[in-house]
């Protein structure tokens, strides 16, 4: 049995994946923590599980490589001195732990970056719409900011030019966030949870390839699959992609 710990335990994610660990039969749920709890507890788990806030994960990651613990990480809001940060807790003398960090663990969410890195050199226009529940922290979403940085190094890779736009006046925020030359627009939705089209056009054609995710259960596959694999993994693995053969 896997011994596993949550972290934002209390939260939308965190309770979904507590049930999903009660339910798989190779895994035993040794601590759910929220804020202001206690983390001793998540010293009894192997893997720790952390969907928590943009603010608090960095703190939560150093205490779990510190105390030797594996981590998947669901939260969201990482940047290159952020990633920079975990390698170099990892890489101190006695940290033992593996830590995957993946802004989207829906296989078919995974699935849309991986066919929109695939499709990205081949129009001159690229753009990426995400739509979210309006109780969501930060914008654009995780999922969006990687697929863009996906996309942009695919075209850079294929000698691509930046997507033609003739704006020379406009609203502030009209033309969404530049993330590596790519825009990323971000809506927040009542009724949504988590949606992501990437629409790229050519020569008179568009193409849209979108992910829908109706409820969080979507993401437990890809969650459990982190959890089981982590041990074995070295050191930081973004993304769930290497996991699944893409
Ligand atoms: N990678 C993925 O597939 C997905 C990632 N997310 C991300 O997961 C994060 C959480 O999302 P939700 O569950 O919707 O948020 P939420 O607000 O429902 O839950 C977050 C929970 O974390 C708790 N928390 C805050 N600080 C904490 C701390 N220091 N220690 C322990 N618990 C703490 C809060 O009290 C709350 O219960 C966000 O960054 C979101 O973008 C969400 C869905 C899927
Ligand atoms: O906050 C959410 O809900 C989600 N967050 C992740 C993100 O920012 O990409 C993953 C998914 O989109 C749901």
């Amino acid at each position: 049995m896997i011994k596993v710990g949550v972290l934002g335990a209390r939260g939308r994610m965190g309770a979904e994946v507590c049930r999903a660990v009660r339910d798989a039969d190779d895994m035993e749920l040794v601590a759910a923590v929220d804020q202001d709890d206690a983390r001793d507890p998540l010293t009894g788990a192997e893997v720790v599980v952390d969907f928590t806030h943009p603010d608090a994960v960095m703190g939560n990651l150093e205490w779990c490589v510190g105390h030797g613990l594996h981590a998947v990480v669901g939260t969201t809001g990482f940047d290159a001195p952020r990633l920079d940060a975990v390698r170099s807790w990892l890489a101190a003398d006695g940290a033992s732990g593996n830590v995957i960090i993946a802004p989207n663990f829906g296989i078919g969410a995974v699935l849309m970056m991986h066919f929109a890195q695939k499709a990205a050199p081949f129009f001159d226009s690229v753009e990426i719409v995400e739509t979210h529940h309006p109780k969501k922290a930060d914008a654009p979403s995780g999922t969006a900011r990687r697929t863009a940085e996906l996309v942009a190094a695919a075209r850079a890779e294929a000698g691509r030019a930046p997507s033609p736009d003739a704006t020379t006046s406009g609203l502030d925020g009209a033309r969404g966030a530049d993330v590596d030359g790519v825009r990323v627009h971000a809506v927040r939705m009542s009724g949504a949870v988590a949606h992501q089209e990437v629409v790229l056009g050519g020569h008179g054609e568009l193409l849209t390839v979108r992910h829908d995710s109706m409820d969080r259960t979507s993401f437990m596959p890809g969650v459990l699959l982190a959890v089981r694999r982590v041990p074995e993994l070295d050191r930081l693995t973004i993304g769930i992609e290497t996991l699944l053969g893409l």
